[in-house]
Formats: C-alpha cells, sequence, structure tokens
C-alpha cells in the first residue's frame, strides 16, 4: 500500500478544520453547466468565505485549480450500466483528477456492487499524492474507510442508496456517531441552511459541504416556489 502524504494532510486539517466547503455542482445540462459557470461559482464562493471547493470533472477541476490555491475535491460522476456507484469509480478518473489538480479525491466509499474495489481506490489515491475522502451512507462503511486510511470520512451518499424517498433533513445521527470514534467527518447532504451547517460542526463534524443551497439556483428557486404555493394566501 502506498503511504498516505501526511504534510498534504496537515495541511489540509489545518485549512479545513471547522470550514465551509462549497460544493458547486450545476445540474446536469441546466444552463450553468459550463466551466465557465464553475470557475464563477467556486470563486464567488471562496470571496463569501468558503475554505475549499468541491467539483465535478476534469476540465471543470482544472479550470478552477488555475483560479484559486484553495483546496479542491475533485470527484468524477458516473452513471453505469448495472452498477450503482457513481462517484469515482475508476482508477483512471483519480488520475484524472489528481492531475487537473484536486488535492482531496473522493470516491463511493458504500458497501456495494462497484467496478474496482475501495483499496484499489484508495491506493491510486496515495500514489497519486492526493489525499482520499470517502463518500458513504452507513456508519460501519465509514468505520471501515478510516481503518484502511482514508482521512476524510463524508456522510454524503446517506439518505440516496435505498429504494426511499430522500430524507429532508441531514443525517445528523450519522455524523455524531462517526465523531465519537475519531473520525474527521465531512458534513455533506441537505445540509440547506446556514443553521444545518453550524448544527454539524456543533455535533462535531470536521466540517462541512454545502452544495444545492449554495449552486443549484434552479433548486433553490424551487424551494422558494413551492413554500410561496403552499403558502395559503390568496392574492
Ligand atoms: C448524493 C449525491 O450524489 N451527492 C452529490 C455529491 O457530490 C452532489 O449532488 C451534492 O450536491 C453534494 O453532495 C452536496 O450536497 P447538497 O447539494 O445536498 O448540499
Amino acid at each position: 500500500m502506498s503511504a498516505i502524504n501526511r504534510a498534504l494532510e496537515k495541511q489540509l486539517v489545518n485549512q479545513l478544520k471547522g470550514a465551509l466547503i462549497a460544493s458547486c455542482q450545476p445540474v446536469d445540462d441546466g444552463p450553468m453547466d459550463k466551466v465557465e459557470h464553475v470557475r464563477a461559482m467556486a470563486l464567488a464562493a471562496i470571496a463569501g468565505g468558503a475554505k475549499g471547493v468541491r467539483i465535478e470533472g476534469v476540465e471543470n477541476v482544472k479550470a478552477v485549480a488555475a483560479a484559486t490555491e484553495l483546496p479542491i475535491v475533485g470527484i468524477i460522476k458516473r452513471d453505469l450500466s448495472g452498477c450503482p456507484i457513481r462517484i469515482t469509480p475508476f482508477v483512471d478518473d483519480i488520475k484524472m483528477l489528481a492531475d487537473a489538480g484536486a488535492k482531496i479525491i473522493a470516491f463511493d466509499g458504500t458497501d456495494r456492487v462497484r467496478p474496482v474495489d475501495v483499496e484499489t481506490l484508495l491506493n491510486t489515491i496515495h500514489e497519486c499524492g492526493c489525499i482520499a475522502m470517502a463518500d458513504c451512507a452507513e456508519f460501519e462503511e465509514g468505520i471501515k474507510l478510516a481503518k484502511l486510511g482514508c482521512s476524510f470520512i463524508g456522510s454524503t451518499l446517506s439518505g440516496y442508496t435505498q429504494d426511499q424517498a430522500v430524507p429532508e433533513q441531514p443525517d445528523y445521527e450519522l455524523v455524531e456517531k462517526w465523531q465519537l470514534q475519531g473520525l474527521k467527518v465531512v458534513a455533506e447532504g441537505r445540509y440547506n441552511s446556514p443553521e444545518r451547517a453550524a448544527k454539524a460542526i456543533e455535533l462535531g463534524a470536521f466540517c462541512v459541504t454545502v452544495g444545492s443551497a449554495i449552486t443549484r439556483i434552479e433548486h433553490i428557486t424551487q424551494w422558494f416556489v413551492t413554500r410561496i404555493d403552499g403558502s395559503g394566501r390568496k392574492v
């Protein structure tokens, strides 16, 4: 197994402790789904105080890396047939993200049918000199990945792996359970308000990633429209 780049890990821990990471992932094929918009979103989020950004796709990572020194959590999303794993499923994805300038590489760490095992992905991330983040859904997955040498464990996929409606609230309980085990938890998934993000930090999350509420205009607008329509006020 390749060694973890401890100097980089330490630097990232200092930069990201208690911080906000802005996930800049536009709605697929929507009007904001262009490299220049992703770059602008990332710079705007940084101007607002984000200490890191989560970016999908090699071209987007390259453009953002050229524009900021702050850490990029890089991912590649793929829709594979017959396999539910979407986030950074392949070894080559990791190599491309590392070459593009991602310092942290996140991958799906869920215990599901996958094209490449998590040990191989983790080892490749370390071989590339990057730091690993596992996007998990369940408590045991996070514990296993942390033991294997994954520096950051994200609650990213909690609520998205079952054949059920996605819960409205974030999975605070998972964050709390992991942090009690000493994991560096990235609270991620449905932290749609400052109050929710602050609660994650209060519960002991290492940092919190917010996506839709900062960078998906379609979703934010829909939240307002739905609330207005349901307000019961007759105009
Ligand atoms: C489940 C899944 O594929 N999550 C993705 C992971 O990269 C993104 O679509 C989310 O926007 C991101 O995790 C941030 O979460 P939220 O948008 O809820 O703040």
